[in-house]
């Protein structure tokens, strides 16, 4: 192991998600099987004993790649140095909170987070926003991190990217591996337009070998609904299948995907397709060389076109009420 440790933060360490991410992190599937990482854990106060608790057991996996595990309660000190921040801790909504209420309690963490993360990151920072509403989260972070390129700062959407492809892999009969080209446009939200206008199967368009009528009533609701039938049924939130998503969202992103076939993850508009420019909203992305890219030059047909167009709408009313509320 010649190579220096990379620095990747875990905010809301001490969480469901956080117990089922950092154990991946240290075997090296977050970014290699030859990658050092040295782990900085961000929890507030009254949960730095629980990520004690979570890091004496990292210890105890003997990982041969993790360098190190540091706890902190400050994110101007969790960041700093960070190459990867997974920003992970947010509030959750709680009983009679508005979505506008919400939003500002999410405000007073990634408010100082993305200024702690300008002041104090590494250069070549790549940040991902997994908590909730991730999107919008991820607007905030970046709106304060001015210093930092925009292309550094995305969301999470490749949970409902692998929730797409395991649904359409039991529908067609195939591996998850033959299917390429799945998209997932818009919000991490109930309106998030999981595509297969341009997807394959072995070669074969996918919008043709299924019916019309499955993909509006069973597909898509299936997709952009199953973060709260998860709920429903665990009586909390998807926690494993989050977490391996993350893991896969950064790999991709430093190792890039396969030639002929793209991903989804939520970054930061240049007003391709009509999203309006600085939205953090999903598309189908190419990664290479360290970076993500929205894939250029698609058609896009008159019913994506419309449930595109309604999940940006639902991302622009959040950005204007974080704007009213001078978060961003
Ligand atoms: N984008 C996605 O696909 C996706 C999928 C699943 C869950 N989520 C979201 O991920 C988030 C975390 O989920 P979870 O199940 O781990 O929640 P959890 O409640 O189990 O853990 C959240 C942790 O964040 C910590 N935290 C709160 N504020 C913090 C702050 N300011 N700094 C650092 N840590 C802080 C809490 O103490 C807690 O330990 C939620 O917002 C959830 O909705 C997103
Ligand atoms: O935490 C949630 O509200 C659901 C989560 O975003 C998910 O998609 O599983």
């Amino acid at each position: 192991m010649t190579q220096a440790p990379v620095n990747v933060t875990v905010t809301g360490a001490a969480g469901q998600i956080g117990y089922a991410l950092l154990f991946r992190i240290a075997s090296g599937q977050l970014l290699g099987q030859d990658v050092p990482v040295k782990l900085r854990l961000l929890e507030i106060p009254q949960a730095v004993k629980a990520a004690e608790g979570t890091a004496m057991e990292l210890e105890d996996g003997a990982f041969p790649l993790l360098a190190g595990t540091d706890i902190f309660d400050d994110p101007k000190q969790a960041f700093e140095g960070t190459n990867i921040a997974l920003l992970v801790g947010a509030r959750p909504r709680s009983k009679g909170m508005e979505r506008g209420d919400l939003l500002e309690a999410n405000g007073g963490i990634f408010k100082p987070q993305g200024e702690a993360i300008n002041a104090g990151a590494a250069d070549d920072v790549k940040v991902l926003v997994v908590g909730n509403p991730a999107n919008t989260n991820a607007l905030i972070a970046r709106s304060h991190a001015p210093d930092v390129p925009a292309d550094r700062f995305t969301a999470m959407t490749r949970l409902d990217h692998n929730r797409a492809l395991a649904q359409l892999a039991k529908k067609l009969g195939v591996p998850v591996t033959e299917l390429k080209k799945v998209a997932i446009w818009g919000n991490h939200s109930a309106t998030q337009y999981p595509s297969v206008q341009h997807a394959e199967f072995g070669g074969k368009s996918i919008a043709e070998a299924v019916d019309q009528a499955w993909l509006e009533n069973d597909f898509i609701p299936t997709v952009a609904k199953r973060g709260a039938a998860i709920i429903e049924a665990r009586g909390l939130s998807s926690a494993a299948s989050a977490a391996s998503a993350a893991i896969d969202h950064v790999y991709t992103w430093v190792n890039g995907t396969p030639a002929g076939d793209w991903t989804s993850a939520a970054v930061v508009s240049d007003g391709s397709y009509g999203v309006p420019e600085g939205l953090i909203s999903s598309f189908p992305v190419t990664a290479k060389d360290g970076k993500y890219e929205i894939v250029q030059g698609l058609e896009i047909d008159e019913f994506s076109r419309t449930r595109i167009d309604a999940s940006v709408a639902e991302l622009v009313e959040e950005r204007d009420t974080v704007q009213k509320l001078g978060l961003i």
